[in-house]
């Protein structure tokens, strides 16, 4: 079979450009700050690099040592760089990265005594060696990937398909060369590691590609969860909810439909800080952050916009009673919140909240309304919820 494609050529191209994409990532190791996992990625390119190199060299010069075993070598470290890399990225604690740093030499070295034992008797056996190491460190760093980041979807998924590709094709390549050294003969193998090869050195240079790629965006969902999340509850913060809220305000007036704003405040809360801590006033905040987002649906908008006071814009169905809604919010957070980590407290909250009316010109005349409407709320003694438009529906918690 006829591959059409001119191997040498294939080959050189591929190491021109795992040269220049380890030269683009130690670039990026200095800088980032000199974030580990880009220097391990720009090695593991170098290493299929040289590996490859050396492996080619077999046709030009007679030294079996170098263009064998330690091409075998160089080729077998470049995946177990890319997983290293992988898992420093995985920001694991320190003590979790150093178990794999020692695991990882003490399978290099398992590695090299076995391409050593098997490379003088049997080279062949040697290059099944160094398939069947690949696809085991492929088959870890699919799983690795899968643990690495949930939000980012695309690129983790395409390193995952390229892995996974990978590991099959390295499978096959040990199970082809370890049935034909059993004396059972496979047909056209040269043919069968040709196109193995040619695959293989394909998905090498793409997995060296994708690798920046996951890696920034990563970084880039890391840094906009910074921006625009609320560290310690992890809803929006001001910033985001009033951008969102806004751009919610839009829609539901381009398409008529309601809309309704929700102002929260955690009644009392500074007694609990005195009285509990500092952390245990924390913990409350992430509770009722939480409760909120259990309470309410995927397509509202919370946000926690200053100490102990949240927003929520919440897009309603025609006819929909947003008061059930906010009064429903009321109760879960006084019945759930009567123990916070076994303290008992007597947890509630005053809520002010407008339903979009004609006479709302944007986002912020609605949130003054219902600025005003939680501060009535606090004033008739808390734990309740005032609606201006509404006021035939008392509050009831
Ligand atoms: N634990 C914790 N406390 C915070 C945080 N931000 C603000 N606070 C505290 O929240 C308390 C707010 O107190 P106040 O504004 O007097 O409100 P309150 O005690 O809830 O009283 P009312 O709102 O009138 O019912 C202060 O003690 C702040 O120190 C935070 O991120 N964590």
């Amino acid at each position: 079979m006829n591959t059409g494609i001119h191997l040498p050529t294939l080959l050189m191209l591929s190491v021109a450009l795992n040269v220049l994409i380890g030269a683009l990532l130690w670039w990026i190791y200095h800088l980032r700050g000199q974030q580990p996992c880009f220097r391990l990625w720009a090695l593991a390119c170098a290493a299929f690099a040289g590996g490859s190199l050396l492996a080619a060299a077999r046709e030009l010069v007679d030294a079996p040592f170098v263009t064998g075993f330690v091409a075998l070598a160089f080729l077998g470290l470049s995946p177990l760089l890319v997983l290293m890399g992988l898992q420093s990225f995985a920001r694991l604690p320190l003590r979790r990265q150093r178990l794999f740093r020692r695991a990882a030499l003490g399978a290099f070295a398992v590695y090299l005594l076995l391409i050593g034992a098997t490379f003088l008797p049997a080279p062949t056996l040697s290059r099944g060696v160094t398939a069947l190491f690949s696809a085991l460190v492929f088959s870890i760093a699919v799983y690795r990937l899968s643990v690495i980041a949930t939000q980012i979807q695309l690129p983790v998924r395409v390193l995952q398909v390229l892995f996974t590709v990978h590991g099959i094709l390295m499978m096959s390549q040990a199970l082809v060369i370890t049935v034909d050294f059993l004396g059972s003969g496979v047909p056209g193998l040269d043919t069968l590691l040709r196109v193995i090869l040619i695959n293989h050195i394909l998905l090498a240079t793409g997995t060296a590609l994708a690798l920046p790629l996951m890696a920034f965006s990563v970084s880039e969902n890391r840094l906009r969860a910074l921006a625009e999340r609320d560290s310690l509850t992890g809803l929006y913060n001001r910033r985001s909810v009033l951008r969102e809220g806004a751009r919610a305000f839009s829609k539901a007036r381009a398409g008529n439909s309601a809309l309704a704003v929700l102002m929260l405040d955690l009644d009392h809360f500074k007694r609990i800080n005195d009285q509990w801590g500092h952390s245990i006033g924390d913990e409350v905040l992430r509770f009722v952050a939480r409760t909120l987002e259990d309470e309410l649906r995927d397509n509202d908008i919370v946000g926690r916009v200053g100490g102990e006071e949240f927003i929520a814009v919440l897009p309603l169905a025609p006819g929909e009673d947003f008061t059930h809604i906010a009064n429903r919010l009321l109760g879960a957070i006084s019945r759930h919140g009567s123990e916070i980590r076994g303290r008992h407290m007597a947890l509630s909250a005053s809520l002010g909240g407008i339903l979009m009316s004609p006479k709302h010109r944007s986002l912020a005349d609605m949130l003054q309304e219902a600025d005003i409407a939680l501060y009535t709320a606090k004033n008739k003694g808390r734990n309740r919820a005032e609606f201006p438009e509404n006021t035939e529906q008392p509050a009831v918690v």
